[in-house]
């Protein structure tokens, strides 16, 4: 399960000054459940992920994840979440096999225990072509999903996809959310951030509409298409979008 309650985080910027990238953001995830994180570009998503996984401290507010609070105990966090970026390094030098067996290892995962794991993981997520391959020789969908098979190595229940389909041609990019769509019948707790509507839509359970680091609205895509009275999920989208400038350019024109 994940709670989290009034995130916030200010950055303190040379040409920005003090800047609110994420603002008062409260949400929650059930196991079973994937739970879509949608904004444009700096809305906040990365922020909020990154302070899940542990990587970056809130300024205020609170997030738990499996009864666990990410600021005072980021070890067990740690040991709890698997996380998926697009842009994960990997050692050039590594095969695919070595790559996920190191991270079991970190993990401390027995050897029986993640060699099973291991041809498990190369099964399912189809790798066993390239097992032997060094990343400085993979693809960019090999990558991914040596990426994908070192977060899921432990089993944890908590699995975070920071626009992870980003740069993936569209089989790899399908596969992909095949893979998400059986972590949540396994009953895992899914946060998959995007800035890709379509990929929302056919995969999450309920969405959360972010734009310059506030939540503009939640629910599940039915819920949120009679709340708004509109059935175009893009028209939806850009319509609270546009609502939301328009309402802050109103109260920067009082204060002005
Ligand atoms: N270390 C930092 N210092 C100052 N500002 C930052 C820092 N990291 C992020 N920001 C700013 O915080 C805001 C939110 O960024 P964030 O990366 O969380 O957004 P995002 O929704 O993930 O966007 P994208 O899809 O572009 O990754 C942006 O305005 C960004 O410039």
């Amino acid at each position: 399960m994940i709670y989290v309650q009034d995130l916030t985080k200010t950055y303190e910027d040379l040409q920005r000054g003090r800047f609110v990238a994420v603002d008062r953001v409260s949400f929650h995830v059930a196991p079973g459940e994937i739970f879509g994180l949608l904004g444009p570009n700096g809305a906040g998503k990365t922020t909020v992920l990154r302070i899940l996984s542990t990587v970056l401290k809130p300024t205020s507010g609170t997030a738990r994840i499996h009864g666990y609070d990410v600021a005072a105990d980021a070890a067990d966090v740690r040991s709890r979440i698997g996380f998926v970026s697009n842009n994960t390094a990997l050692y050039d030098r590594m095969t695919a096999w070595e790559t996920v067996q190191y991270f079991g290892r970190l993990h401390g995962m027995r050897s029986d225990e993640l060699k099973d794991r291991l041809e498990s993981l190369f099964d399912q997520l189809r790798m066993n072509d390239f097992r032997d391959v060094p990343a400085g020789k993979m693809s960019t969908g090999m990558k991914q999903k040596v990426s994908i098979a070192r977060a899921l190595v432990h089993d944890p229940p908590i699995l975070i996809f920071d626009e992870a389909t980003l740069g993936l041609d569209v089989m790899v990019a399908r596969n992909l959310l095949q893979v998400i769509r059986n972590l949540r019948e396994a009953g895992k707790c899914l946060i998959f951030s995007t800035h890709i509507m379509r990929e929302v839509e056919r995969l999450c359970d309920r969405i959360a509409i972010m734009h310059r680091g506030r939540i503009l609205d939640t629910g599940t895509l039915e819920a949120l298409r009679e709340r708004h009275d509109e059935h175009d999920f893009e028209d939806l989208f850009f319509g609270l979008l546009s609502k939301h400038e328009e309402e802050s350019g109103e109260i920067l024109g009082v204060q002005e």
